[in-house]
């Protein structure tokens, strides 16, 4: 998911050295997360009191400057050849998300963004990218591991759309997929990996039910509860994809919650993660392609706990194990997580 997530920001000529070297620096910033935030509080003082603590964090950004920023620099630079019409790379050109970042003009402030700006967002791209969607690909296999019976049932509905013989699920067969969809709700639903949103304040005083809370509150959102609250939802502790489904096989959730809102695994409004197309088009093109590459069952005996354990995300306290074959070649391996 990581590489997928590089390719898509720098474009596709990253070698798996640089991936890694990329991967290094941002785990250790991702990890060290709560140890540096504290730093953003009274930093004058924390300055003195933390002064290891800043280095650390200093040193850090300067790593991640060296490893991110020539990339940045290479991609500037295609653009501007290709302006100049000289076109290096030949006729195919994949536009990244950096190149998108170096066209952007600020509308208010009417200026680009800087180096370390387009840094800054490409951290938040990899990062807020690759926990998230992994954990939620975890969960929703797990299920389906568990229920081998709504994993017949997708594979069925599998190839029926892409044809008997045909061995990749492409992105365009997604569309005709409800239950995958479903599937993918429902595990987002069950699981989502983010049990709160990012903190947000309210821009006035606001009453909710008994309680004021001040212009400038922080409030979050019980993400996981409200996709488990029994009066919305039937059975909830349950994974039952159909519960998305209408009589005419077709999902018409509102996964934005702009009419109404019954879960949110992506947040709600105008902060919603701005990711949630493409990381439901990941879930999707992933297990629908896992699904019909592989045939996946639970090591003998193992019921599959679903019991959850929180690191960065929501993750599985002993993670899925479980025994996969080649739905062709009939070749068994097992695999962890
Ligand atoms: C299953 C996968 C994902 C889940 C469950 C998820 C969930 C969330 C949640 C709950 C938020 C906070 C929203 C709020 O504060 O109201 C968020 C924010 C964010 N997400 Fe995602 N996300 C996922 C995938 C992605 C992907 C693939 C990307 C980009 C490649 C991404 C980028 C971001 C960014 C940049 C923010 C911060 C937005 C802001 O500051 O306003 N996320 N995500």
């Amino acid at each position: 998911m990581f590489c997928l997530l590089v390719f898509m920001c720098f474009g596709d000529r990253v070698e798996d050295k640089k991936i890694k070297e990329i991967e290094q620096v941002e785990r250790r910033m991702v990890v060290n997360h709560s140890r540096f935030n504290i730093l953003n509080f009274w930093p004058s003082l924390s300055k003195i009191v933390l002064r290891k603590r800043w280095a650390q964090f200093l040193q850090l950004r300067k790593d991640q400057e060296e490893v991110i920023l020539p990339l940045i620099r290479a991609r500037r630079e295609v653009k501007e050849q290709r302006l100049r019409n000289l076109n290096v790379e030949g006729n195919e050109h994949v536009v990244s998300y950096v190149d998108t970042l170096l066209d952007l003009q600020l509308p208010d402030e009417k200026r680009k963004l800087n180096e370390l700006e387009i840094l800054n967002l490409c951290n938040e791209f990899l990062n807020g990218g690759t926990d998230t969607t992994t954990t939620a690909l975890q969960w929703i296999m797990t299920n389906l591991v568990k229920y081998p019976q709504i994993q017949e049932k997708l594979l069925l509905e599998i190839k029926e759309v892409v044809g008997e013989g045909e061995e990749v699920v492409k992105e365009d067969d997604l569309g005709r997929m409800p239950y995958l969809k479903a599937i993918v709700l429902e595990g987002l639903r069950r699981h989502p990996p983010a049990r709160l949103v990012l903190p947000h304040a309210v821009t006035k005083d606001t009453v909710v039910g008994e309680f004021v809370v001040p212009k400038n509150g922080t409030v979050n959102f019980m993400v996981a509860d409200m996709g488990w609250d029994s009066k919305v939802w039937d059975d909830p502790m349950a994974f039952k994809p159909e519960r998305f489904l209408n009589g005419e096989r077709e999902v018409s959730f509102d996964i934005t919650g702009s009419r109404e809102i019954k879960m949110m695994p992506f947040g709600a409004g105008r902060r919603i993660c701005p990711g949630y197309g493409l990381a439901i088009l990941h879930l999707e093109y992933f297990v629908a392609n896992l699904i019909l590459s592989f045939e996946w069952r639970a090591v003998d005996g193992d019921d599959i706990d679903l019991s959850e354990k929180q690191e960065l995300t929501i993750v599985m306290k002993n993670p899925l194990c479980a025994h996969i074959s080649r739905r062709d070649a009939g070749s068994r391996a097992q695999v962890h997580d």
